[in-house]
């Protein structure tokens, strides 16, 4: 499959204002996280408020680790949520299961690259590379992944607008997702850096895709 365009997601999204800015920059989805670990967790009446208010218009992705697929999907239910970011390793059953009721990210790390089978077009599993250490803000060796990089996959760890396009030069990935290079303090984002974040991104892109 290609891709007209790198999506972008802006990620631990905690309050109605910086959803609604980040709708305005163009972002594709906004991600909120209910991991229990996160600095920027919100809670499912929040995330519900913020997914009703943002239009059908801008994706919506819960982000989940540690967490079983009964609480992924009774979550993603209470959130309206249009797809589920799961950093856990679960059964080839339980990503079927999951992957029957929503549109689901599959988080990977280097290591797993070339160790898996990819998700086949049209499959509602999506891969995403992320450094080992989510929402730390640490960027992954590009150019090194580059050969194993999946077709279609996305990208995250240590994204910001001074390095976005780099990254995305060496992997070409379908999207792209930050947070922590976007903040001023966990779960409180900077308007002009998410703006300058999605402007870097259609630049990679270059004219014809934006
Ligand atoms: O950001 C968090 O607190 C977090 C907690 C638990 C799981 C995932 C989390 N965030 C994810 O981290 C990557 C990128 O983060 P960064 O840009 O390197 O700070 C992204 O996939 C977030 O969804």
């Amino acid at each position: 499959m290609s891709f007209a365009r790198t999506r972008v997601k802006i990620c631990g999204t905690t309050n109605l204002s910086d959803a609604l800015s980040a709708a305005e920059a163009g972002a594709d989805a906004i991600g909120l996280i209910f991991a229990p670990v996160s600095k920027r967790r919100i809670d499912a009446a929040a995330a519900r408020q913020i997914s009703l208010a943002v239009g059908p218009s801008v994706g919506r992705v819960g982000v989940f680790l540690d967490q079983s697929p009964e609480d992924v999907l009774r979550l993603a239910d209470a959130a309206r949520l249009s797809a589920v970011q799961i950093h856990d390793r679960y059964s080839e059953a339980e990503w079927a299961e999951l992957a029957s009721f929503h549109p689901v990210v599959r988080v990977v790390g280097p290591a797993d690259l070339g160790q898996m089978d990819v998700p086949a077009p049209g499959s509602s599993i999506t891969l995403m590379l992320d450094a080992p250490q989510p929402g730390s803000g640490q960027p992954l060796d590009w150019p090194a992944l580059t050969p194993a990089f999946p077709v279609g996959a996305w990208l995250a760890g240590g994204l910001g607008p001074s390095n976005v396009a780099q990254a995305i030069s060496a992997l070409r990935p379908a999207g792209v997702d930050a947070v922590s290079a976007l903040e001023v303090r966990p779960g409180h984002k900077d308007p002009a850096l998410v703006r300058a974040f999605v402007e870097a991104v259609r630049r990679a892109d270059g004219p014809s895709q934006r």
